[in-house]
């Protein structure tokens, strides 16, 4: 594939990633099998796709002083220019020279000469005059928001929760992409043992920096290894391998999770069970309830029932108080893996918070009762928003006085995390560990 066809892949793939509201994860991976795209210049293609994504409002107010004169833009110019934007800005290994003859050549076979000349006359002006600097915006949210690339809504929501310092410190970390990190099975071996296989075999990991089940890989794809397919390990970010943790299963106790698909925290919980007892692993959506299977087969675990069941409605398939654990691993909007999901920060509103918030606290508010006496409920979600974490926890201890927050979780966390650890609850942000953002809240029923 030639160069010129990357940016032209690039270009179809944030085009439909904003026109069908597509996760670009997914959408990504589709697209470069589709075009066959080679090894080399997948890698090329990954960074200009999320690269760009990442910095969508930064890349849009550096155009709109160049664009100024030109009437709107179609989608796919306002793109391609992104792209070019984002190339001639940030990555120093492509001479300007060729991200300029590539841009016209695509805006030559996509539309006609004359936006070929647009795409040119910009692209030039911006070469020229070079773009204008974001550190003179007076105001701190709008500042931020520019910088940064996310919304001034939730720039301002996330400074009236955490402040200015964190805010900016958890922006600039969302723009750095992600560790790649695996959850080593412990049924099978120790994270040291594994070490030393991958690094015998040329895979060069290393320990985790927050979970004591996780690795870090530096190069390569520890999904493409054979102690993936041989079910040594698991993708999966280290502060998601704290839950299972922070829940502590047992041996051949009951343990249900209410939303579990794709299935990284079950397979966990009936890793850390030995494959013994049971966990019940239910998911609304049948397809992903395969995903929870084909997990449980590659790890070997017998221990593992998956089924496609809505969570609001569990009082109609299980007894009361027949559990010993319930993890809800709940629904959320997500915005602590804005690294991975960069979409995330541009289609979700407020309007949907609010709406999670609700699903968050009926699946709640449905389980509680299936948990025996003294068992333990974890509740957790991977976004960072007050309203889906810390208030749900708040409301739902406030109707079911039958639950106490359970301290002692801090002796089953790591001690880096004890600082950020209060009454068993504990709110990850990505800067704090290199992490994804993540909540984790541990309760007991009394009795
Ligand atoms: C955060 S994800 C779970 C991730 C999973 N625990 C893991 O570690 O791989 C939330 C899941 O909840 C599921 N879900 C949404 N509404 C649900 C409901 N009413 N009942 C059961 N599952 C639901 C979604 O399909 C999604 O797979």
């Amino acid at each position: 594939m030639k160069t010129t066809n990357v940016r032209d892949v690039a270009v179809e793939t944030l085009l439909q990633i904003e026109k069908n509201q597509a996760y670009s994860h997914l959408l990504l991976n589709s697209m470069i099998k589709k075009h066959k795209v080679n090894e080399k210049d997948i890698a090329l293609l990954t960074e200009i796709v999320y690269g760009s994504l990442q910095r969508r409002i930064t890349l849009d107010y550096f155009l709109a002083g160049f664009l100024k004169k030109a009437k709107k833009v179609e989608p796919w110019v306002q793109i391609l220019l992104r792209i070019s934007i984002y190339q001639m800005v940030y990555l120093d290994r492509v001479p300007e020279r060729a991200i300029l003859f590539e841009a016209v050549e695509i805006a030559k076979h996509r539309g006609h000469k004359g936006i070929a000349s647009l795409v040119n006359g910009v692209l030039r002006s911006v070469q020229r005059e070079g773009i204008p600097d974001v550190e003179k915006i007076s105001d701190p949210v709008e500042r931020l928001s520019i910088k940064t690339s996310h919304p001034q809504w939730l720039v301002e929501k996330w400074m009236n929760q955490f402040g200015l310092e964190e805010t900016e410190k958890m922006c600039e970390t969302n723009l750095l992409p992600p560790t790649q990190t695996a959850r080593v099975n412990q049924m099978k071996l120790t994270v040291d043992e594994l070490l030393l296989d991958l690094n015998n075999k040329g895979i060069m990991a290393e320990p985790g920096d927050l979970a004591e089940d996780g690795i870090k890989g530096s190069k390569g794809n520890l999904a493409l290894t054979d102690a993936f397919s041989e079910g040594l390990l698991t993708i999966q970010d280290e502060s998601s391998m704290l839950v299972a943790r922070a829940l502590d299963p047992q041996r051949e106790e009951k343990v249900l999770d209410a939303c579990a698909a794709p299935g990284g925290k079950s397979t966990h919980i009936a890793e850390r069970m030995n494959g013994t007892g049971i966990v019940h692993s239910l998911d609304l959506h049948e397809h992903k309830v395969k995903l929870i299977n084909q997990q449980a087969d590659r790890l070997d675990l017998q221990n593992i029932q998956a089924e496609a069941f809505d969570s609001r409605k569990v009082l109609e398939r299980f007894e009361k108080a027949s559990f010993d654990r319930i993890l809800v691993d709940a629904p959320c909007s997500g915005f602590g893996v804005i690294r991975r999901k960069p979409d995330i920060k541009y289609t979700k509103t407020q309007d949907d918070v609010l709406k999670l918030a609700e699903l968050q606290h009926k699946i709640l508010q449905e389980v509680a009762p299936l948990l025996k006496g003294g068992g333990v409920l974890v509740y957790s979600t991977c976004t960072i928003d007050q309203e889906e974490n810390g208030d749900v926890i708040e409301t739902f201890l406030e109707n079911n006085p039958e639950f106490v927050r359970n301290d002692a979780v801090k002796e089953l966390l790591p001690e880096k995390l004890a600082r950020y650890l209060s009454n068993g609850e504990v709110q990850i942000l990505p800067h704090y560990f290199g992490t994804d953002g993540f909540y984790i809240a541990c309760l007991r029923k009394k009795g």
